[in-house]
């Protein structure tokens, strides 16, 4: 069975096995993609991500959780694929291309990449919901009926599905894992969802934690950033701009004004090297 090197990468400690994939083709089953990111037994990582070819862009980025799942986009994966095309292209700016939708790529200092995301996707059918619901606050609840704890939550899809709630405090593991995990297979939400709790912390700084879809609590959501800062947005909570603060670092979101694109900036970190060992060619 061919042998598939990778490079093991992270963006504010979100961490990624990225394979080429672009001269051999590489279609791992769900097992497979399990087994590459087991902490315990495999590489361990948050997400797999494999480099395809593309008509349309530099390069095509293709997505799995670590459940196995193959999902539409990660931010902090952007981050860590502009930085290799940059490099091996010389290019100041790449185009990424996902499953999410198209973006672009671009240096933005010393092992700093700044993603161009696109507009965020805002109608209750686009994160998708089940049912019509305002996304700027949907009817959803966490906690007992009389006293929630987390309620009416923010909604917005970045090419892949987000909810945000707004807490006046930075809830710890526990309850990010309790609440995550029991929200994030909710019938509300047809493909799942990204559950961001975040504590907004001034007009220009959100202190954010994320149970991710298929991959639980990570040191850092791309995604989930730019969904919590359009999401505080629209609620009046922020301007247009802000740092987000996650459990891996900083990344600086600005949803520009002009074409309403949403623009991510964060560090992006190699770790190594090697060789998965018998997975599909
Ligand atoms: N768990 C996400 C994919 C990874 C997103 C995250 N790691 C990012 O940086 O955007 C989902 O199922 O949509």
């Amino acid at each position: 069975m061919a042998r598939t090197s990778y490079v093991k990468m992270n963006g504010a400690g979100n961490d990624f096995v990225v394979v080429d994939a672009r001269a051999r083709a590489f279609s791992p089953t769900p097992d497979q993609v399990r087994a590459i990111c087991d902490r315990a037994t495999g590489v361990g990582c948050d997400q797999l991500i494999a480099l395809e070819p593309s008509q349309t862009a530099d390069v095509f980025m293709r997505v799995w959780n670590a459940d196995g799942g193959q999902v539409e986009t990660c931010g902090n994966a952007l981050r860590c694929v502009g930085w290799l095309a940059v490099q091996a292209t010389g290019q100041a700016e790449v185009r990424i291309d996902t499953l999410g939708g198209p973006t672009l790529a671009r240096a933005a200092g010393e092992g700093r990449v700044t993603v161009d995301m696109g507009a965020p996707r805002l109608a209750w059918n686009e994160i998708p919901l089940a049912e019509e619901m305002d996304t700027r606050g949907i009817e959803l609840q966490f906690g007992p009926i009389d006293a929630p704890v987390a309620h009416t939550p923010g909604a917005v899809s970045m090419g892949n599905p987000h909810v945000v709630f707004f807490l006046d405090h930075t809830p710890d593991d526990g309850f990010v894992k309790g609440a995550g995990s029991l929200l994030e297979r909710h019938p509300l939400f047809p493909e799942g969802v990204n559950v961001g709790f975040a504590h907004v912390l001034g007009p220009d700084r959100i202190r954010l934690r994320v149970w991710e879809r298929g991959a639980g609590l990570t040191k850092a959501c791309g995604t989930g950033a730019c969904a919590a800062l359009v999401a505080a947005h629209r609620r009046g909570l922020t301007g247009r701009a802000a740092t987000v603060q996650v459990d891996g670092g900083e990344l600086f979101i600005d949803w520009r004004e002009v074409d309403g694109h949403v623009l991510m900036t964060g560090p992006v970190e190699v770790e190594g090297a090697g060789v998965l060992p018998g997975v599909a060619a």
